[in-house]
C-alpha cells in the first residue's frame, strides 16, 4: 500500500492465500492502534475481502438443531465467530436478529462484540441506526465509544434524516478509531425510489450527494495511513450501468465499501467487479444466508467461508 496514496489499496485477490490466524490475538498488536480504515485496509490485504454476516434467523436457528431465543442465537453467533476467525476480513453481526430476543439477545450481541474484540477480530454492528442530531449522539455513543457494551469497530448508519444528521457518529468515529457505514445504494430492488431520486446524471441524485458526502469527510480526516473512517453500503446488486447511470465515481470516497447483495441475493463476483468497476478494491464483500446455510458444523462453515474466499480471489484489482 502506497502511504502517499491513501485511497488504494493492496491488492486483496492477489499472490498466495490469506494466511488463517486462530482466534487468540488474532490481529498484530500495531495496527490496533490506527483508525478503522487502515485496520480494515490491513485485514483485507492479509485474508481478503470477505466479511462474514452473522444473521441468526429463526430458519437458520431450525435448521441448526437451536432454540429460536437468546441462548440459541448466542450458540450460533459464537460457532460463526471461531469458524471463521482469522479467514475473513470482518464479521457483520445483523443487530435486529439479536434484538428480537429482547435484553437477552441485545446481551448476547454484547458477549460477541466483546470476545470479537478481544481477539482482534473485527466487527461492524449492522444496526442501520438515524435520527436528529441530539438522538444521534446516543446512538454514536452506544455503538462507537470506548466502553460501551455495544461498541463495534463499525456500525451501519442510515442517512435519510440528512446526511450531517450522523454527525455526531462521524465524529466520535474519527475520535475513538472507529468507522461507520453509510447507506448509499442498499442491495435491495426498493433502495432505488429514493437513492435514485433527483437523478441528473452527475452525481446529484440522493446516493451520488451521499457519496459526495462521504468523500469530503474522508478527505478531511484521513491520514496518510489509508482510508478515511467513513465507508459506505453499496449492493453489489446495484450494476455497473446505475452506477455509471447516475455519474457517482465510488473510488472518490476515499473509504471502504460494504457490498452487501452477494450470495442469497444473487450477485457473485462477476457482479461486485462490474458493480465497483476501478473502486474495487475497497469492496467488502458481505455474505450471511449463504454461508450460514452450511452449519451447524463449524468445520462446514469454515469451509463454506474458505470457499468464499476463493471465489473473491478472481476480483480483479483497481487499474
Ligand atoms: O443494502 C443492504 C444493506 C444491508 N444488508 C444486510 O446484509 C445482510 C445480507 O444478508 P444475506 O443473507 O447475505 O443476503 C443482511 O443482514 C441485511 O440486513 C443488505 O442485505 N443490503
Amino acid at each position: 500500500m502506497s502511504e502517499r496514496d491513501p485511497g488504494r489499496v493492496p491488492e486483496p485477490a492477489a499472490g498466495p492465500a490469506p494466511t488463517p490466524d486462530p482466534l487468540p490475538g488474532a490481529g498484530p498488536a500495531a495496527v490496533s492502534e490506527l483508525g478503522f480504515g487502515p485496520r480494515l485496509q490491513a485485514a483485507m490485504a492479509r485474508r481478503g475481502p470477505l466479511c462474514v454476516g452473522i444473521d441468526p434467523h429463526p430458519a437458520l436457528l431450525s435448521a441448526w438443531e437451536l432454540p429460536d431465543d437468546a441462548a440459541g442465537v448466542e450458540r450460533f453467533s459464537r460457532t460463526v465467530l471461531e469458524a471463521a476467525a482469522g479467514r475473513c476480513a470482518a464479521f457483520k453481526p445483523q443487530v435486529a436478529l439479536f434484538e428480537r430476543h429482547g435484553s437477552a439477545g441485545m446481551a448476547a450481541l454484547e458477549r460477541l462484540l466483546a470476545e470479537a474484540a478481544a481477539a482482534d477480530v473485527l466487527t461492524i454492528a449492522d444496526a442501520k441506526r438515524g435520527d436528529i442530531g441530539s438522538t444521534m449522539a446516543a446512538y454514536a455513543q452506544a455503538w462507537l465509544a470506548d466502553g460501551s457494551p455495544l461498541a463495534a469497530d463499525a456500525v451501519t448508519l442510515s442517512p435519510y434524516l440528512g446526511f450531517d444528521s450522523l454527525r455526531p457518529a462521524l465524529d466520535l468515529a474519527a475520535v475513538t478509531g472507529r468507522g461507520v457505514f453509510v447507506l448509499a445504494l442498499t442491495s435491495n430492488p426498493e433502495g432505488a425510489g429514493v437513492q435514485h431520486a433527483g437523478d441528473d446524471g452527475d452525481g446529484g441524485s440522493v446516493a451520488g450527494r451521499i457519496c459526495a458526502a462521504a468523500a469530503d469527510e474522508n478527505a478531511a480526516r484521513r491520514s496518510a495511513d489509508g482510508w478515511g473512517p467513513v465507508g459506505l453500503v453499496v449492493g453489489a446488486t446495484v450494476g455497473a450501468e446505475t452506477i455509471r447511470r447516475l455519474g457517482i465515481d465510488l473510488a472518490a470516497v476515499a473509504g471502504p465499501l460494504l457490498a452487501p447483495g452477494y450470495g442469497a441475493q444473487g450477485a457473485g463476483v462477476a457482479e461486485v467487479a462490474a458493480t465497483f468497476g476501478r473502486a474495487v478494491p475497497a469492496a467488502l464483500v458481505s455474505s450471511s444466508r449463504q454461508i450460514l446455510a452450511a452449519g451447524p458444523a463449524a468445520a462446514d462453515v469454515r469451509a463454506a467461508v474458505e470457499a468464499t474466499v476463493e471465489d473473491l480471489r478472481s476480483l480483479a484489482p483497481a487499474g
